[in-house]
């Protein structure tokens, strides 16, 4: 296929350009750098370097057969403190995208979701049927363009599909994360392993899980690519799909911590300090649907993700 890959200097787009590069496609990534890095594009990618609000004329032209949209602004706590970057970024950003989709006539689309669409559930795992009830900027920007594109695919026949993204970690050889400042669990830990920071912190000891730290559900960047290469195949015309991907098993920091312990072999010594503002108790995936929809179904463990994300960083250190 011939496919927009937006956000593809990022961390996730990145990964998956080289996935869909693998496989035959034909991609042309559309990143406006504003968190990406132009050295992240794959080789063999063409990169034209737009804001998705102005990216009409290129989608017109080229006769694309989908587009998986990735880029957007994603921390929690920018969202809080400037809001009006969210929703003209992700939220007005993606209604000038889709209507450039509707204009070429470009039949398929997979989108960048996120569990914080669920906001603080009250269940565990949760599934798509679980209330998204929002508690920051980012969230609501997210369950926005999710009833956006029910909407567009209602009304224009379009393909679409949210994928709800759990915790993603991990990286493939040169494409990983490369974040500024860095605000994930995994890539945090790891910098005090290689020497960066002298000491991890671990946001919150007084959750209401087995050993007091918050649950989490870590997905490799590698499986999440997968399910975007099915969801693209599976897609139906005319119908929004919302689909969760995650392994379904939750791990509290205080195990990642452990488990970079073990797979770096460093002390990786840790403070313990307040909750962080924001953070929900646990967030484990029902990943049902997507076993059923797309026919994914989730391989790579926790260490595996640790071990590629401190290869990545140790190459990226090293060059
Ligand atoms: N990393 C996670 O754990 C996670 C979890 C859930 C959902 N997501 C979603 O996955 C997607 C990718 O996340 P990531 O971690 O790779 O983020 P990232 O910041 O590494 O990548 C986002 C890319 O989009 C580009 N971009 C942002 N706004 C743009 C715009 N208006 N026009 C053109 N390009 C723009 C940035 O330059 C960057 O290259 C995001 O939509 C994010 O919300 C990520
Ligand atoms: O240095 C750190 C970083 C994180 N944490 C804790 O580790 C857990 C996981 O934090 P991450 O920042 O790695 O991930 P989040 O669950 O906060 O974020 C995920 O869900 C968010 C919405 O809730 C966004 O979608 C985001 O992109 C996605 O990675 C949280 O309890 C957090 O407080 C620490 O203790 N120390």
């Amino acid at each position: 296929m011939k496919l927009v890959v937006t956000g593809g200097a990022g961390y996730i787009g990145s990964v998956v350009t080289s996935q869909l590069l693998d496989e035959g496609h034909r991609v042309t990534v559309v990143d406006d750098l504003s968190t990406g890095h132009r050295d992240a594009v794959p080789e063999g990618a063409e990169f034209v370097q737009a804001r998705i609000h102005e990216c009409g004329e290129l989608l017109a032209q080229s006769g694309f057969d989908g587009v998986l949209h990735f880029a957007a602004k994603s921390l929690v706590s920018e969202s809080v403190r400037a809001p009006e970057l969210y929703w003209e970024n992700n939220v007005s950003g993606t209604l000038a995208l889709l209507e450039a989709v509707r204009a070429a006539g470009i039949p398929r689309l997979v989108f960048s979701s996120t569990a914080a669409t669920y906001g603080e559930p009250q269940v565990s795992p949760i599934t798509e049927e679980t209330p998204a009830v929002p508690v920051n900027s980012y969230g609501s920007s997210k369950l926005a363009v999710d009833a956006m594109l029910s909407s567009y695919s209602r009304a224009h026949g379009i393909a679409a599909t949210s994928l709800r993204y759990f915790n993603v970690g991990g990286a493939r050889g040169r494409f990983g994360e490369r974040h500024s400042p860095e605000t994930h669990l995994i890539p945090n830990l790891l910098r005090v392993a290689a020497g960066l920071e002298e000491s991890a912190k671990i946001f919150g000891t007084d959750y209401d899980t087995p050993d007091g730290t918050a649950l989490r559900d870590y997905l490799h960047v590698t499986d999440l690519g997968r399910a975007h290469l099915l969801a693209l195949e599976t897609s139906v015309p005319g119908t929004h799909r919302i689909v969760n991907l995650g392994t379904g098993n939750g791990y509290t920091v205080r195990q990642v911590l452990d488990t970079c312990r073990a797979v770096t072999g460093q002390p990786i010594p840790a403070e313990e300090h307040p909750r962080r503002p924001g953070d929900p108790t646990s967030l484990v995936a029902s990943n049902q649907r997507a076993r059923e929809l797309l026919g994914w179904e989730p391989e790579l463990s926790l260490e595996q993700i640790v071990a590629d994300a401190w290869a990545f960083m140790r190459s990226a250190e090293s060059s």
